[in-house]
């Protein structure tokens, strides 16, 4: 059996819980099928006096099934990769944020030194017959950097994130050099098949790629596969937290406490992605619209920190928490606050429980590749008096999740109004769409996601094997 080689910029001990939808999926696959998981410790190490960090030094864990091989980063390559290229030009890019990428010309160079040192540092731990899987739009240049060093092993690649239209990839300097870089893959995987149709008409156009027909596209002197494989959650998985006792404590808190209210859930990672200001807009909108939801309906917001050091993240914390304040103030009670903003990771193992006390869950992100907590949601409700996902139509989940209340999320009236019907909906319709989605989600997990693109994978020939890739 060939060993699986999972790369991701995060890595997190799978026997653990970790916030950030990457995480959790690897963990859960990692656990499944065990084998090697590389990539950045999360730590920077700063330079000695006056010398160089000592970055990149292995560090080896064996968690479980899985070994986990992490290296440091140095704070200038951390800063040039991390915040810089990777979440100040690509994150925003490919979320449609043209208006907060931040092109600095300096940050490429260590997006692509960190990529080599990634390769370098990887390269000797290989097998012949390893499958390796990268991930994400941090690495996307990885495989390139492997070929150079010689590597001829398997390699795909699954974006977790949206890829946008091609007009607006198009706005990104070097665009060229980075879908470039993606054909040193044999096959290369996206969440939804807009992303995929996405990817198509831009190497048809950019880079006057060949459709061989059934998703196979030859340019650039290789041939690789391409298609849609929307990321799903581990139901059982999911199940066993919820009838854990932290499961179980949070889900009879929740309960006991707001018996005589309605509550609503969102849990984000705090980003401007995930339209958290539009949300509570939204929620301002349904208590200034029914009256009848005053002391009767209470959000609570989960926002997790995320990505400190990137500018537009403290602007979307300021905004968030001045919008929070205002709707207490105008509408709070001295017996009821219509929101609780929670600006903290919660543990994993307790929001099962949250989720299955909560009438209406609010997914409303303005972009975004797939979004677990959407799943999670649903998962975790009673199948006899569930309750009712609220979806943005550009969550990646959309696509699957049809029967979900779909809203534009930049409509603010229009999503409260699909706020109030969530709130009123009778339990026959409840219990109907809660089993449509649930029969998506069970047929649509994380197993099947992983097997369906490693046998892509394994199926991929790329077919002038042994032809030299042509340096970036
Ligand atoms: O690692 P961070 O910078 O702390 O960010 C956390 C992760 O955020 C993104 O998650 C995405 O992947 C999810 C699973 O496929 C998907 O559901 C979600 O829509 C995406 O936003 C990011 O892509 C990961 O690399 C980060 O680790
Ligand atoms: O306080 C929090 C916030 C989020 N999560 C988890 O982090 C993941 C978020 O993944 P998603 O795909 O929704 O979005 P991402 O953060 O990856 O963009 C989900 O599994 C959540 O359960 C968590 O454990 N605690």
């Amino acid at each position: 059996m060939p060993r699986l080689v999972v790369v991701s910029n995060r890595v997190a001990d799978p026997r653990k819980t970790a916030a950030g939808g990457l995480a959790v999926a690897l963990a859960d696959v990692l656990n499944n099928t065990g084998g090697l998981w590389f990539g950045w410790s999360g730590k920077i190490v700063e330079p000695s006096a006056g010398g160089r960090a000592d970055e990149g030094e292995l560090r080896t864990q064996q968690a479980g099934p899985v070994k986990l091989v992490t290296l440091d980063l140095s704070r200038e390559d951390h800063d040039a990769y991390y915040v810089g290229y990777s979440n100040g030009v690509l994150w925003p890019v490919f979320h449609y944020r043209l208006d907060l990428a931040d092109f600095d010309a300096g940050y490429i160079a260590g997006y692509r030194r960190v990529n080599q040192l990634f390769a370098r540092k990887l390269q000797p731990l290989l097998r012949d017959d390893d499958i390796i899987w990268v991930h994400d739009y941090h690495l996307i240049p990885l495989a390139a950097e492997l070929r150079a060093l010689g590597c001829t092993q398997r390699i795909g690649f699954f974006l977790h994130i949206p890829l946008p239209p091609p007009l607006i990839l198009a706005a990104i300097p070097g665009h060229d050099w980075l879908i470039r870089a993606l054909f040193a893959y044999d096959l290369v995987g996206f969440q939804s098949e807009a992303d995929h149709g996405h990817f198509c008409r831009y190497i048809e156009a950019e880079a006057r790629a060949q459709n061989l027909g059934e998703g196979r596209w030859r340019a650039f002197n290789r041939t690789i596969q391409a298609g849609a494989f929307p990321i799903g959650m581990d139901v059982e998985e999911f199940n066993a937290l919820a009838s854990a006792p932290d499961g179980l404590e949070m889900y009879e808190r929740m309960r006991r406490e707001y018996s005589r209210r309605k509550l609503l859930v969102g849990v984000d990672r705090l980003d401007y992605s995930k339209g958290l200001p539009q949300r509570l807009q939204a929620f301002r909108e349904l208590l200034q619209r029914y009256p009848e939801t005053h002391n009767s309906a209470t959000l609570v917001q989960i926002a997790s920190p995320s990505r400190e050091d990137v500018g537009a993240y403290t602007d979307i914390l300021h905004e968030l928490e001045s919008l929070c304040g205002s709707i207490n103030g105008n509408y709070g009670e001295l017996e009821w606050m219509p929101v609780r903003y929670i600006h903290r990771t919660v543990a994993r193992s307790r929001l099962p429980g949250l989720y299955r006390a909560s009438r209406v869950a609010l997914v409303t992100p303005l972009r975004d590749g797939m979004n677990l907590v959407a799943k999670e949601f649903v998962a975790s409700q009673d199948p006899q008096d569930p309750g009712v996902l609220v979806l943005s139509r550009f969550a990646g989940a959309a696509e699957q999740l049809k029967e979900a209340l779909l809203v534009n999320p930049y409509d603010v009236e229009a999503t409260a109004n699909a706020i109030h019907l969530a709130l009123q909906m009778p339990v026959e319709e409840r219990r109907a769409r809660h089993q449509a989605l649930m029969a998506n989600i069970r047929e649509y997990d994380v197993h099947w996601w992983c097997d369906s693109f490693l046998d892509s994978l394994v199926k991929a020939q790329a077919e002038e094997t042994g032809t030299p890739w042509l340096r970036l």
